[in-house]
C-alpha cells in the first residue's frame, strides 16, 4: 500500500489552518493558514453595518467554507501528495461556537430576511452577552439540585449552548422560531462536507450539558427555565450524538470539487480545538495536563473517576480519549490580553523602537521583560480581561493591575500580564491536583509556546512543573488529522483507535522548560498575593468590577 496521509483542519478564533500529515510518523508535510475574511465580528454586522452591543462576538459561516476552499488545495499543491492517498479528514473548532440553521442546514444569516439580525449569525465561543441567561440557568439548576451542575464545576458558562440559545429566544423570538436546529459550528462544517448532520459527543458533553448515560437535562428543567425551551433537546437540539473518531460520512462530490480531494474520502465527526490537541502530544492516559495556549488557554486532563472540581468547565466520559473521563478547564483570555496591551496600551516610542529594530512589539517587550527577575517589577495583575472561566466562572469580572508607580515601564507591565496568566493556570492546576485529579506532568501546545520562551519559563516557575512542548506548529490540526485517520480505519491505511494513532504520530520536543528553584520561591509569594486579590475581587468581598460594568452598561445604553 502506498504512503497514506490525512488532513486536519483547525478552526481558531481568527483563522483556519489545514495540515497534511503523514500517517506513519505524524510528520506535517504541508500547512496553510486562511485568515477569516470577516475576522471576529464584534462591532458592526458586515451586511448592514448594524452596531453590536457590548460583549458580542460573531462570525461569518462563509468564512469556514473559505478555509476549506483555500487551505486544502494549498496543502495538496505544496506537498504534491495525490488526493487518492489522503484517506481521511478531521476538523477541530473553537467551542461553543454555534449557529441557527433552517431545515436545509442553511445558516439563517445567509437568508435575506435574517441577515440583518445579529442573532441569525454564528455566536463565537467568546460571545459573552448571554450572561443573564447563564446566571438564571445556574440559579434554577442550583435551586432544583440538578445533578448535572457539579459536573460543570457548579456553573454553566454564558459561553455555552443553552445560555446562547436562550438569549436568542429572549431577544429575537422570531429567529428562535425560524431556527430548525441550533448547531455547533464544528458539526455544521462536517454536515457541509458530508451531507450528513450528526452531533459529536465532545461538544454535546462539554457545551450542551449532555451526559453519555443520562442524556440532556430533563424537559421539566427546561420548562422551569422558560416554557418555550421545554422540548428544546428533542427539537432544535435534536440529532444523533456520536463518539469522537466516528466516521460522519464521506466527502460529497460538491465538496470534492471545492477542496480538490476525492469524493468518498472518510470524514470524522467534529471535535474541539483543545481536545483534539491532547492525542497529538501523545497524552492518552491520566495525570498529564495539556494546555492549548493561544488567544485563550484550555486545560485538558484525563481521569478514571468522575470527580467534582470547583470551577472546572466540565467532565465528560470519552470527551477527549475514549475510555477516560475528560476534564476541561480554561482561561478565557491569555494571548488576547497580551494583544490588548500591544494594540491598545503601549506608548508610541515602543512601536517606533520595535519598528527600527525590525522586530514585533511582542518580541521587543519580551526581550526587555526577560531582564527582570520575578518580583522585580513590583506589579501584580488579575488576568480577567475577558472574565474568569474557571474556578470563579464569571464573565463579569474584569482586569486589575496593582503596584504602578511613575517609574513603571511598558515591559514591566507586559511581564506582569504574562505572569498573571500563569497564576490563573496555577489556580486551575491546584483545583484539580488537590481534588483528586492529579497533575503530574504538563504539556503545552498552540501558538504561544512557539512564540514566547519567557512565557513558558514563567509557567514552569509559577506551576513548579516541567513543561513539555508539542513538536508541531499546528497541534490541534494534527489531532484532527488523527481522528480523520481513525474515521478511515486501518483497512484503508489509517488507524482503528486514536490511541494507536497517537502512538505512531504524536510528537513533543526534546527540549523542555524546567522550573528554576529561586524563581519558584518568589513566585510562591506572589501567588499567595494573587490568591488574596483573586478572592477579594472574585468571591464577593468587593463587587466593584460588577458595579462598574453595570454603570457602564447603564450609561452607554
Ligand atoms: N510573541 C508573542 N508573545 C505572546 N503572545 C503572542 C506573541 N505573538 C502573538 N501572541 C498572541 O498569540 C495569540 C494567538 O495565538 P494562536 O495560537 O496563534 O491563535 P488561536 O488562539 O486563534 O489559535 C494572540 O492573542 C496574540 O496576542
Ligand atoms: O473553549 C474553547 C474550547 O473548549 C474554545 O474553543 C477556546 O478557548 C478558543 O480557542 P483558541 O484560544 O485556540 O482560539
Amino acid at each position: 500500500m502506498s504512503h497514506k496521509y490525512a488532513i486536519g483542519v483547525d478552526y481558531g478564533t481568527q483563522s483556519g489552518r489545514a495540515v497534511l500529515v503523514d500517517l506513519t510518523n505524524g510528520h506535517e508535510v504541508a500547512d496553510h493558514v486562511t485568515p477569516y475574511p470577516h475576522g471576529v465580528i464584534d462591532e458592526t454586522l458586515p451586511t448592514s453595518g448594524k452596531q453590536l452591543e457590548h460583549d458580542w462576538a460573531l462570525q461569518h459561516p462563509g468564512d469556514y467554507i473559505e478555509v476549506l476552499r483555500r487551505s486544502i488545495p494549498a496543502v495538496l499543491a505544496q506537498s504534491g501528495v495525490s488526493p487518492a492517498d489522503v484517506i481521511g479528514l478531521g476538523i477541530d473548532f473553537t467551542a461553543c461556537t454555534m449557529l441557527p440553521v433552517d431545515e436545509r442546514g442553511t445558516p439563517l444569516c445567509f437568508k435575506p430576511e435574517w441577515s440583518d439580525n445579529p442573532h441569525g449569525w454564528v455566536k463565537l465561543w467568546k460571545h459573552h452577552a448571554a450572561q443573564d441567561e447563564a446566571d438564571r440557568l445556574n440559579a434554577m439548576a442550583a435551586q432544583r439540585g440538578e445533578k448535572f451542575l457539579p459536573r460543570y464545576g457548579g456553573k454553566i458558562s454564558s459561553e455555552w449552548m443553552i445560555a446562547k440559545v436562550w438569549q436568542i429566544a429572549n431577544e429575537a423570538p422570531d429567529v428562535y422560531d425560524a431556527s430548525d436546529l441550533f448547531t455547533e459550528a464544528t458539526d455544521w462544517v462536517i454536515s457541509q462536507l458530508t451531507g450528513n448532520f450528526v452531533r459529536n459527543s465532545c461538544t454535546a458533553g462539554y457545551k450542551s450539558i449532555w451526559h453519555k448515560r443520562e442524556g440532556y437535562p430533563s424537559s421539566d428543567f427546561f420548562k422551569a427555565l422558560d416554557p418555550r425551551l421545554e422540548n428544546l433537546t428533542e427539537t432544535k437540539l435534536r440529532g444523533d450524538i456520536v463518539p469522537l473518531g466516528t466516521k460522519a460520512g464521506e466527502l460529497t462530490e460538491e465538496m470534492a470539487k471545492l477542496t480538490g480531494l476525492n469524493a468518498g474520502t472518510a470524514i470524522a465527526v467534529g471535535n474541539v480545538d483543545a481536545h483534539a490537541a491532547v492525542p497529538a502530544v501523545g497524552v492518552v492516559t491520566p495525570g498529564k495536563l495539556v494546555m492549548a495556549m493561544g488567544t485563550s488557554i484550555c486545560h485538558m486532563l484525563l481521569g478514571t473517576e468522575e470527580v467534582e472540581v470547583e470551577g472546572m468547565c466540565g467532565v465528560v466520559e470519552d470527551g477527549i480519549i475514549p475510555g477516560y473521563l475528560g476534564y476541561e478547564a480554561g482561561q478565557s483570555a491569555v494571548g488576547d490580553i497580551f494583544e490588548w496591551f500591544v494594540e491598545e496600551a503601549v506608548p508610541a516610542y515602543v512601536k517606533e523602537a520595535a519598528g527600527k529594530e525590525g522586530v514585533g512589539v511582542h518580541q521587543w517587550l519580551t526581550e526587555r521583560a526577560s531582564a527582570y527577575r520575578p518580583g522585580e517589577t513590583g506589579l501584580l495583575a488579575l488576568d480577567w480581561w475577558n472574565g474568569n472561566r474557571s474556578v470563579l466562572v464569571d464573565t463579569n469580572l474584569t482586569g486589575v493591575i496593582v503596584g504602578f508607580s511613575l517609574l513603571t515601564k511598558p515591559e514591566e507591565v507586559y511581564r506582569t500580564l504574562l505572569e498573571s496568566t500563569a497564576f490563573g493556570t496555577r489556580k486551575i492546576i491546584d483545583a484539580f491536583h488537590h481534588n483528586g485529579v492529579p497533575v503530574d506532568e504538563v504539556y503545552a501546545c498552540g501558538g504561544l509556546p512557539q512564540r514566547n520562551r519567557l512565557l513558558m519559563q514563567i509557567y514552569a516557575d509559577v506551576t513548579n512543573r516541567e513543561i513539555k512542548i508539542a513538536d508541531s506548529k499546528q497541534t490541534p490540526a494534527v489531532g484532527a488529522a488523527m481522528f480523520g485517520a481513525v474515521a478511515a480505519g486501518s483497512a484503508k491505511g489509517g488507524y482503528d483507535s486514536v490511541v494507536d494513532a497517537a502512538k505512531a504520530m504524536a510528537r513533543v520536543r526534546e527540549e523542555t522548560f524546567k522550573p528554576i528553584p529561586e524563581n519558584v520561591a518568589i513566585y510562591d509569594k506572589l501567588y499567595r498575593e494573587y490568591g488574596e486579590l483573586h478572592d477579594y475581587f472574585g468571591r464577593g468581598a468587593n463587587d466593584v468590577m460588577k458595579r462598574l460594568k453595570a454603570l457602564k452598561d447603564e450609561t452607554s445604553r
